[in-house]
């Protein structure tokens, strides 16, 4: 008895896989993570990072081109903060000149189409690598959350079209939401990093901002009594569910391939715009192993960011956005 259905007739020819393909990658899809530092003529490589660059703002603006030509149209900024400036309290995020500010405004200068997502968290500003403001050796939350609402306000005057809060307070997506609102700023939109996991694969993209928690007694080591435990699943959907209705405009899921279960609980939960961020660590993964020619780059950096699209994401924040665009066009 042979069968009648045979599956493998869709999948005999280029053209009639393509023909049935149910996820397809373009420019639209992505969001170009984007590293700035203070200075002039600088494009550094992270050194955990390969090929992978901070910019000081006068090269920012020729990548800013490459990234528009290519397609690609949305960015989000994260600033190198100097040591000098870092406080608990992150003060010099609400600086309306600091980097942060002039990243947004050379950004727009040189292609105000290209919509700019900013960075909103206190970590790149604190002198304790924390997400928030350290009391008695706890990250308090309330006093977090004005901060970052303020900082949502200084970013959105500088140019910002959405704030990222990337933090995992509780409750700051209404903050930023109210602090906009006031400010008359009911266009800026809000990313909110719902479901954010305390994971380990964050470890190069604290190199490429020198922002990893400060080894210091009465500081904590980790994130983990705000970011979530990656055991945790339900408690994605309370988060997600939780910042919608406080005003998210997108939601996320961070870091992604490991939590791709996630992705899709949310996506049928919710509908709403969901972003992926395929983290510092995923990529380093993937460089280090081809670098050594056990896997083939190309392909399995296609494969990695068509399963995160796969899995329900709308948006994917990718270090490889450039090389995948370059590979499919
Ligand atoms: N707040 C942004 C990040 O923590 C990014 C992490 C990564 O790329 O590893
Ligand atoms: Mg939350």
């Amino acid at each position: 008895m042979f069968p009648i259905r045979r599956n493998r007739r869709l999948r005999t020819t280029e053209a009639i896989r393509s023909l049935v393909r149910e996820t397809i990658i373009s420019p639209n899809d992505f969001l170009v993570p984007l590293f700035v530092v203070e200075g002039q003529g600088i494009k550094e490589e992270i050194a955990s990072m390969p090929n992978y660059y901070r910019y000081s703002l006068d090269l920012l603006q020729d990548e800013i081109k490459t990234l528009w030509s290519l397609g690609l149209k949305s960015v989000l900024l994260f600033v190198k903060v100097d040591d000098a400036l870092k406080d608990n309290k992150g003060t010099e995020a609400l600086n309306p000149n600091g980097l942060m500010q002039r990243a947004i405004k050379t950004v727009k200068s040189v292609c105000p189409d290209m919509l700019v997502m900013t960075d909103v968290a206190l970590d790149p500003f604190s002198s304790y690598g924390h997400d928030g403001i350290i009391e008695h050796g706890k990250i308090v939350n309330d006093a977090t959350v004005e901060v970052l609402a303020e900082m949502s306000i200084s970013h959105a005057e500088a140019g910002a079209d959405f704030v990222a809060p990337s933090d995992m307070m509780d409750g700051r997506i209404l903050g930023i939401r109210e602090g906009l609102d006031q400010s008359n700023f009911i266009d800026v939109g809000i990313m909110s990093y719902s479901a954010k996991y305390a994971s380990s694969f964050y470890g190069p993209f604290r190199d490429a901002l020198d922002s990893a928690p400060v080894d210091l007694q009465n500081i904590p080591k980790d994130k983990k009594t705000y970011q979530m435990d990656f055991a945790n699943r339900d408690e994605a959907i309370r988060e997600t569910e939780m910042d919608i209705n406080e005003g998210a405009d997108i939601v996320m899921v961070k870091p992604g391939l490991c939590y791709l279960d996630i992705v899709r609980d949310i996506r049928n939960s919710f509908d709403i715009p969901i972003a992926v961020y395929q983290v510092s660590g995923e990529y380093a993964m993937l460089k280090a192993a081809s670098e050594k020619g056990w896997l083939d780059h190309d392909s399995v950096m296609l494969e990695q960011v068509t399963s995160i699209k796969r899995a329900g994401a709308d948006i994917v924040a990718s270090y490889f956005a450039k090389d995948v665009v370059k590979l499919i066009s």
